[in-house]
């Protein structure tokens, strides 16, 4: 039997009398903090240099009316004016760029500062949650489960599709043979094939043309995320949705998630396929064991990405030094759907479908710029790349077999001409985080108060005369091991650095040696301008307006000074 408990109109009326005044109080209570909060983020800020702000609008309309080059042009101007710290008001939100090594140390190396800025919040329609966006136990998490998909041995097991697509995309590029092209555009489809074959595992008869609308979709992706940015009126949902860009980005995304939702199905239908047939899936580790034992020793052997990024040491160096285990070293997408499938990591389908937009735009517009970059650059120094063709005769002879992994290590020059690409182009141009507390910085003890948004400028850093010699000029020398010995590690940040650092970043420096290689053992770059005339782009990812416009000519097999 229900006893119904008899509540007096009294009883009611004595607890709205209460409820009211406790809601009352509770909202100015948070109003009273959430001023004082804000009155000392303005206190704070305006103790650092930066330009005069207006009343409302702060700084906002520095940035009105500019297309995306000329807000290079502007960056630069003010870094040169107010120095290594400046600082700029959109409406009442606190934004400080930071260009100092030591100060940009400070917050990359922290555990504490690795939210990103609230400006990321324009991904998640795309990426979701994803490990670029996300933060807390959620991000921690899944940087656990997905560095070690990452680990050398696997990235090994992936030199022979590097080696596939990149001779693919040789034979591609025959058509442009004599005319001025835009190299970006191949750069892009190669790039999304590998990770789809490398990533994903998605097998090159499984494929179709998706690829190249997929990276074309990026790239739009990319611009109207960072029109959302710089134009202030967009960063508001309310005002997004009533424009042109809100529909175009409903289309993009459709092609966007078109293809990664494919890719997930398919896979799971084969793992769930096999393992009612009950085929386990071999791990990389088991297919590839025999190269291994001869490589081992190779793997020890140091780089010169292990010099230059020694100074700080992430997870990705741990996990190669200290093995993780075969049963944990599956490609990427494999453990995603194992982990999901076995319960050995706490994985929805959704988060998967997270992870793999995530990886899918990291692991691909990042290095097609980066490959399109120096492709042009050496178009324009012929000097340097008659360096680096004879580095690769040397290695290859007159032979068009693929590259090996112990061919990688040999291409010293090729590798520091990447570097030093990465550095006065970094296909990542800017960081952003918000603070979580007040910090205090190396420059002028300035303290940062929590709330604010840090962004942090690798481009300007990587141009400091104080750690490169002549920073606007292009010399792979740079990276000589007598001159990157003693710079500041920060100095050097193109994959980031810290406990956020770029988890793709082995993966990409393997992909781009062999990439290249295969493309230069084939066709001589030439370039129409010089490098003055390229005109820098400010977006998600560094591109250039103009265009990556180069020239091929075939390359005969002979060294080329004979
Ligand atoms: C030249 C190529 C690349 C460059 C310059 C680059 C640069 C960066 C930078 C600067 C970050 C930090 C971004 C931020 O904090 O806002 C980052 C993060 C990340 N990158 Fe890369 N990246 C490259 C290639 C790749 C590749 C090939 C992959 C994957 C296959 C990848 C996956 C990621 C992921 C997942 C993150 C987020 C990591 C985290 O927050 O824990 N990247 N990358």
């Amino acid at each position: 039997m229900t006893v119904v408990e008899d509540v007096s109109p009294n009883a009611l009326n004595s607890t709205r009398l209460l409820f009211y005044p406790l809601v009352l109080l509770a909202t100015g209570l948070w109003l009273l903090y959430r001023w004082q909060q804000q009155s000392r983020i303005h206190r704070l800020g305006n103790k650092l240099p930066g330009p005069l702000p207006l009343p409302v609008f702060g700084n906002a309309l520095l940035a009105i009316g500019k297309k995306p080059e000329e807000l290079v042009t502007l960056a630069l101007e003010y870094a040169e004016k107010y120095g290594t710290v400046v600082r700029g008001w959109l409406g009442t939100k606190l934004l400080i760029f930071l260009t100092d090594p030591n100060d940009v140390e400070v917050i990359l190396n922290s555990h504490v500062h690795i939210d990103k800025a609230s400006e990321y919040r324009f991904f998640k329609p795309w990426l979701g949650e994803g490990l670029l966006i996300s933060s807390g136990e959620k991000w921690r998490s899944h940087r656990k489960m997905i560095a070690p998909t990452f680990h050398i041995n696997i990235l090994k097991s992936f030199v022979n599709i590097f080696n596939q697509n990149s001779k693919n995309v040789v034979e591609k590029m025959k058509g442009e043979v004599g005319k001025v092209f835009d190299v970006h555009d191949y750069m892009s489809g190669v790039t999304v094939d590998i990770l789809l074959e490398t990533a994903m595992g998605i097998t090159k008869d499984t494929q179709d043309d998706a690829g190249f609308d997929y990276a074309m979709a990026v790239m739009k992706m990319c611009d109207i995320i960072h029109q959302r940015h710089y134009k202030f009126w967009l960063r508001f949902d309310s005002i997004f949705k009533f424009t042109s860009f809100f529909e175009k980005q409903k289309k993009l995304l459709g092609i966007i998630h078109g293809l990664t939702n494919r890719v997930i199905k398919n896979k799971k239908e084969v793992y769930l396929q096999n393992k009612a047939k009950g085929i386990i899936p071999p791990t990389i580790e088991e297919v590839t064991r025999s190269s291994f034992d001869s490589e081992t020793a190779l793997a020890n052997e140091k780089t010169l990405a292990d010099t230059v990024f020694k100074g700080y040491r992430d997870d990705l160096d741990f996990n190669d030094e200290n093995d993780v285990g075969a049963k944990k070293r599956l490609a990427f997408l494999d453990l995603m759907i194992e982990s999901a499938q076995n319960g050995t990591n706490k994985i929805t389908d959704h988060e998967i479908k997270e992870e793999v937009d995530t990886i899918m735009f990291e692991g691909h517009d990042t290095t097609a710029a980066g490959s399109s970059f120096v492709l042009c650059l050496l178009g324009v120094h012929q000097d340097i790349q008659e360096k680096v063709y004879n580095e690769l005769y040397g290695i290859f002879g007159d032979s068009d077999r693929p590259a090996t992994f112990e061919d990688t290590l040999q291409m010293k020059y090729l590798e520091r001409v990447i570097f030093e690409s990465l550095r006065m182009y970094p296909p990542v141009p800017v960081i952003a985080r918000k603070l979580k507390r007040d910090v205090k910085i190396a420059t002028n003890n300035y303290v940062l108060p929590a709330g604010a948004t840090v962004v942090i400028g690798q481009f300007q850093i990587h141009r400091n005369p104080k750690y490169y010699a002549n920073p606007n000029v292009f010399n792979p020398d740079n990276f000589l091991p007598e001159n990157t010995q003693n710079r500041h590690y920060y100095s050097y940040i193109p994959f980031s650095a810290g406990p956020r650092s770029c988890v793709g970043r082995k993966y990409a420096i393997l992909k781009l040696k062999i990439l290249l290689s295969t493309i230069l053992r084939n066709y001589k770059m030439v370039s129409d301008i010089t490098e003055d005339q390229f005109v820098l782009q400010a977006d998600i990812i560094l591109k250039r307006t103009d265009g990556f416009r180069v020239q091929i000519e075939p390359r005969k097999r002979v060294p080329s000074s004979a």
